[in-house]
């Protein structure tokens, strides 16, 4: 224990509450009070401000924990959930409220110890890392301000060293006279990773198919906001409706939420600049965005007063010069195998390049073929461990008996068959990375082996009785909803909250559809390369197909279709993509090439409707291997290779 922290304890149940105390008295913690209401905690608050909260969710009195909670989160005091199993609905709630941690009654005095370390260490590492952005933002700005060039790149310079701190898909860079809005607009649409499309006045008349002279009645129209502020859901749509300059944006650009950054001046009472963020999702912005806009503030109006004072030629700097950057396709190292530009992927690609070179566990969730395993490829390379080991893991594709010499290996003889010593995967990634792939499959009883394992980071080998240090970056990625498997008993809540560090969540194809055709260009390539044929275009009817189809089997799904349109394309052009709904409908007619299915289709089809019938049992007596006549390593790894899941059967 590196340093005592003070602790409220919060908790109905006084033998609990008195259990705990003497459990962090003899850790060296100092208990600040105990709590039974959330009431009694407010008091305790004010007397003393505690370091860690453990929080019962169920308390005496009216409000509940999760009630405290969003007080807590508010005044930055950092909380760990204590309770038994609770209901989903409950779990989700508790779950928005971001809880540090959450111990599972009954749990043992190392537990409680390991999680208030993990708790400590990401209170100080998010505020340590956001200190770290604020800071590096500040540096960037005066050089920005140092370096001579156009008001348009230096402008874009600010918004792109934002974009670390503040996320949007569009800002307007507005300046204001005398509380009226001045007709110098700038603006830059976010479009890639590194890449931003200005828009100026005459980008906004394209776009809105306005005149000039109807903006500029707009912006007349228009008041002036020189307070941060923020505006999401129906506050936004609100404000549209008093702003028609706001309304003209969000209506052309489908834009749903908003953060105003005034910048005024020093040298001007009534006079400044304003950075005006947009989202495409409705609920981007929230209350920290206002207090980090109050620390930007200052910096900022220090570089844009002199950059104005720089430029004499202000009135001119808003003609629209031609973005150097437009177009330019930024390959950014880690995310190579990564094609898409969509709002959705730029946004989780802002997300991993930050928790990519820390050490925190990470759980990626999303369909399957999403792309998990590319991302969690990604976060490695992103890392400092990238060239130590990626070893990965497959936890539905192996039977319940082989998982856990899977991952701690095995002593030789420490049981029928184990001939050999073997080295597990925690041992193989030490000081690299372990993916842990379809970790909602993971059998409930090695659950609390592989927890225990990530947080002493130790583990035993099968049949070894001495532990063994490990350092390992865990990365998870699961298809399943691990929140209804918590709810409904086969996933534990503790192992749930030690993986769900930091969550990232892979969105389906069908809700980034501007991103298929990228990726239906990027593998017409690499199959042309890989099948030596010289297929390069799509037609666009094929086109339109794919964008009007649903992807239940995203990325993965329209790797195949293409790979397979190139192999049967007798031009240079992909003019058909035989997509399932079509492939239906020409079934009755038979008359077709696509009818017959491949041998691997048929096989797994076959797999999954055996292992259907036998309600999912691989081995034993009526089991699946006995009916496909298959030893259970042999049909577990088929499975594995066909890309069968729990969830296909
Ligand atoms: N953004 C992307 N750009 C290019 N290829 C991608 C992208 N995302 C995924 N892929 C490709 O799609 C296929 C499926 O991706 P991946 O195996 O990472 O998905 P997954 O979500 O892990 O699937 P599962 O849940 O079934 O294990 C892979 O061949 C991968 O290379």
């Amino acid at each position: 224990m590196s340093k005592s922290l003070k602790i409220l304890i919060v908790e109905d149940q006084f033998v609990e509450a008195n259990h705990l105390r003497l459990m962090l008295k003899k850790a060296g913690h100092t208990v600040t009070g105990m709590a039974r209401s959330v009431q009694d905690a407010k008091y305790y608050i004010a007397q003393e401000r505690p370091e860690l909260v453990l929080l019962d969710i169920f308390l005496s009195g009216k409000e509940t924990g999760i009630d405290l909670a969003e007080i807590l989160k508010e005044d930055n005091i950092p909380f760990i959930y204590l309770s038994a199993n609770s209901n989903e609905q409950v779990l989700n709630k508790a779950k928005l409220t971001h809880p540090y941690g959450f111990l599972v009654k009954p749990f043992r005095e190392q537990d409680l110890l390991v999680t208030i370390e993990i708790a400590k260490y990401h209170q100080e590492h998010g505020i340590e890392s956001s200190i770290r952005k604020e800071l590096l933002f500040q540096k960037q700005l005066k050089a920005i301000v140092k370096k001579s060039g156009s008001w348009d790149d230096r402008v874009l310079n600010i918004i792109t060293s934002l974009q670390s701190l503040i996320s949007f898909d569009l800002v307007m860079a507005v300046f204001y006279m005398d509380n009226k809005l001045t007709n110098q607009v700038l603006g830059y649409a976010r479009t890639g990773l590194h890449e931003y499309q200005k828009i100026g006045i005459e980008e906004l008349q394209n776009i809105t198919d306005l005149k000039e002279s109807e903006i500029n009645e707009l912006r007349n129209k228009s008041t002036v906001e020189t307070e941060a502020t923020f505006y999401n859901d129906q506050a936004f749509i609100r404000i549209c409706d008093k702003t028609p300059i706001k309304k003209m944006i969000a209506n052309s650009m489908n834009m749903k939420s908003n953060l105003m950054l005034p910048v005024p001046f020093t040298f001007h009472e009534n006079g400044g600049l304003y950075l005006s963020f947009f989202s495409r999702q409705s609920d981007n912005y929230n209350k920290n965005h206002l207090t980090l806009c109050e620390r930007l503030q200052e910096p900022l109006i220090y570089a844009i007063e002199n950059l104005v004072n720089a430029d004499k030629k202000l009135d001119q700097k808003t003609s629209s010069s031609v973005n150097s950057n437009k177009g330019k396709n930024v390959k950014v190292s880690g995310f190579e195998s990564i094609v898409g530009k969509s709002p959705a992927l730029l946004k989780l690609f802002d997300h991993i390049l930050q928790v990519a070179p820390a050490d925190t566990t990470v759980l990626i969730t999303g369909e399957s073929g999403t792309g998990k395993e590319s991302i969690a490829n990604s976060i490695q390379q992103l890392s400092d461990r990238k060239n130590q080991p990626f070893v990965k893991i497959n936890c539905s594709a192996l039977p319940p008996s082989l998982i856990e010499s899977e991952l701690f290996g095995h002593e030789k003889g420490s049981f029928t068959g184990a001939t050999e010593k073997r080295i597990g995967k925690f041992e193989q990634a030490n000081n690299g990375t372990l993916f842990l792939d379809e970790i909602g499959d993971m059998p409930l009883e090695m659950q609390a082996k592989l927890l225990r394992a990530i947080q002493e980071k130790e583990i035993e080998r099968v049949g070894g009785n001495l532990p063994i240090k490990v350092n390992v970056r865990i990365i998870a990625a699961t298809n399943c909803k691990l929140e209804k498997e918590v709810a409904e008993g086969r996933f534990r809540l503790d192992l749930y909250y030690r993986l769900n560090v930091f969550p990232i969540q892979l969105p389906p194809l069908r809700e980034r559809k501007e991103d298929i055709g990228l990726l239906a260009r990027h593998f017409i390539s690499v199959y042309s390369c890989k099948t030596g044929k010289n297929v390069t275009e799509i037609a666009e009817d094929a086109l339109k197909s794919l964008l009007s189809y649903h992807w239940p089997g995203n990325i993965r799904e329209l790797e195949n279709l293409i790979e397979r349109s190139i192999l049967l394309a007798k031009t240079d052009t992909i003019e058909h993509i035989p997509l399932p709904a079509f492939e239906e409908n020409q079934l009755n007619n038979k008359s077709n090439e696509w009818f017959f299915k491949t041998i691997q289709e048929n096989e797994r089809e076959h797999i999954i409707n055996v292992l259907e019938k036998c309600n999912g049992r691989i081995r034993g007596v009526g089991g699946a291997s006995e009916i496909l006549g298959l030893p259970p390593t042999t049909l577990a790894s088929r499975m594995q290779k066909l890309g069968i899941k729990r969830s296909h059967f």
